[in-house]
């Protein structure tokens, strides 16, 4: 590879490379909307299917399942950094897209009239409804290429931006993942009223997910130019091999496995409350459905402005490792607030909204300079399996603590514990940032330096 060469490139073209970014934030945009288009209609599956708190609990987290006992992100992360981004983000995102549909034909009245499988899911662990075992194996196969294809995105970041605007794309990138979010809190509770049934909120989300899967496609073509451009086209270099040294190489780096860490507790006090959040300030506020919905898209409507702002001024000034830390010490405080007063929810979701873009807006291009921009798929793919650990464990765990602190159909559920326990996630978040931030002096990372110093 000449400099010349370099030069010319697709990514030194600055429209080029934000129109990349457009693509693959759409396939973000889409995963993220079908993760979360259930979410306000918990009280819906409870009417329809008979669902308990931990029916929904079980829901949410089975999306984890196939990250965590089967290592999916991992691999994927491997496969990924072995195959390139093309192959395994077409796989992936294939996948995101055919457990979506499956999802959606359980819940729908083709499947409950004795559809394809429906016998059979009768037939097989007869405590749980067949709507309920069809909708977890859809979003079984929805999780295990919805987190690899995550990966796969962040490497496609890195690939256009690393030495550029890394961190402000990066920002941008989950601005748009959480525009999908706020979207689906916003448009499932107005879908479920449609006059093709309630089920059409799922079935949007589905088509949603497939479309996405053709937007990825343009994207390869572009994937495909630039590679002919900055490096030969012959197939996978010996430096794209794995070993298993890259694995031990990362456990052996503390920064690696304190950023981790501070990964897996801040997000498990994130995601899985606010899957739970429109039903939460249903019971404790009183309100409808789509005003419940409209105060949890506060969140990631907030992060659409905030997380591309600090991710411009870290890219900037720096001051990641010190973000990190301010932002679980906000988390914390709204969970505590959350829990034990009755301050405005929707100044609070704002205030949330600034927590959840401060420590992702910082850390994940941290993890881009603790780590070799080749092996930057495994080290993703490493920290979305424990984080999904997380995402598995407390939402099943939320919905368990509901059942068994709530009488069964009483109303309003009282959420304090959850609450509580999702305070308690903040903390050791914040004592994971602190020791990151301490641990950054000794190995010369420099997260607090700005992104072009590294
Ligand atoms: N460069 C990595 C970006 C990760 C963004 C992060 N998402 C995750 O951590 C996912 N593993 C979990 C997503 C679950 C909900 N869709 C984020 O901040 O969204």
């Amino acid at each position: 590879m000449n400099t010349n060469t370099v030069k010319k490139s697709l990514k030194d073209s600055v429209i080029t490379r934000w129109a990349m970014l457009l693509l693959v934030g759409f396939v973000l945009a889409a995963n993220y909307y079908f993760y979360d288009a259930l979410s306000p209609l918990k009280s819906t599956l409870t009417k329809e299917f008979g669902f308990s708190n931990t029916d929904f609990g079980l829901f949410l987290s089975v999306y984890s399942i196939p990250n965590v006992f089967l290592l999916m992100a991992v691999f994927g992360g491997i496969i990924l950094d072995k195959l390139g981004i093309r192959r395994t983000g077409f796989m992936f995102v294939a996948f995101m897209a055919f457990g979506a549909l499956v999802t959606a034909y359980g819940a729908s009245d083709m499947y409950s009239n004795n559809g394809v499988g429906y016998a059979f899911m009768s037939s097989i662990f007869p405590g749980y409804s067949p709507e309920l075992k069809m909708m977890l194996l859809g979003r079984f196969l929805f999780g295990l290429g919805a987190e690899t294809s995550i990966v796969v995105i962040s490497k496609i970041i890195v690939k256009w931006f690393k030495g550029k605007e890394l961190a402000l794309a990066f920002g941008v990138k989950l601005g748009l993942a959480r525009i999908g979010s706020a979207l689906a809190f916003y448009l499932s509770p107005i879908l479920i009223k449609s006059e093709t049934g309630w089920t059409t909120a799922i079935w949007f989300a589905a088509f949603f997910v497939t479309s996405s899967l053709l937007v990825f496609i343009i994207y390869m073509m572009f994937d495909l130019k630039l590679d002919k451009q900055v490096k030969p086209d012959n197939s996978v270099s010996e430096s794209n091999e794995f070993h298993i040294s890259d694995i031990t190489d990362l456990l052996k780096n503390r920064s690696f496995i304190y950023v981790t860490l501070l990964c897996l507790t801040f997000y498990s006090a994130v995601f899985p409350f606010f899957s739970f959040s429109a039903d939460f300030f249903l019971n404790k506020f009183n309100l409808t459905l789509e005003q419940s919905g409209k105060i949890s898209l506060l969140m990631p409507l907030g992060t659409v402005i905030f997380t591309p702002l600090f991710g411009f001024l870290v890219d900037k000034y720096g001051k990641a490792a010190t973000l990190m830390i301010y932002g679980s010490l906000i988390l914390t405080m709204v969970h505590l607030a959350f829990a034990f007063t009755t301050l405005s929810p929707y100044v609070l979701m704002v205030v949330l909204g600034i927590a959840f873009s401060l420590v992702p807006a910082s850390m994940w291009p941290s993890v881009a300079k603790m780590v070799d921009e080749k092996r930057i798929g495994t080290a993703y793919g490493f920290m979305f399996s424990v984080q999904n650990l997380g995402l598995w464990a407390f939402p099943l765990l939320t919905g368990v603590i509901l059942d068994y602190t709530n009488v069964e159909g009483v109303k309003p559920i009282d959420y304090t514990y959850s609450m509580v326990m999702f305070a308690s996630l903040g903390i050791l978040g914040f004592i994971f940032a602190l020791l990151l931030k301490r641990e950054d002096k000794l190995s010369g990372y420099g997260l607090n330096l700005p992104s072009n110093s590294k």
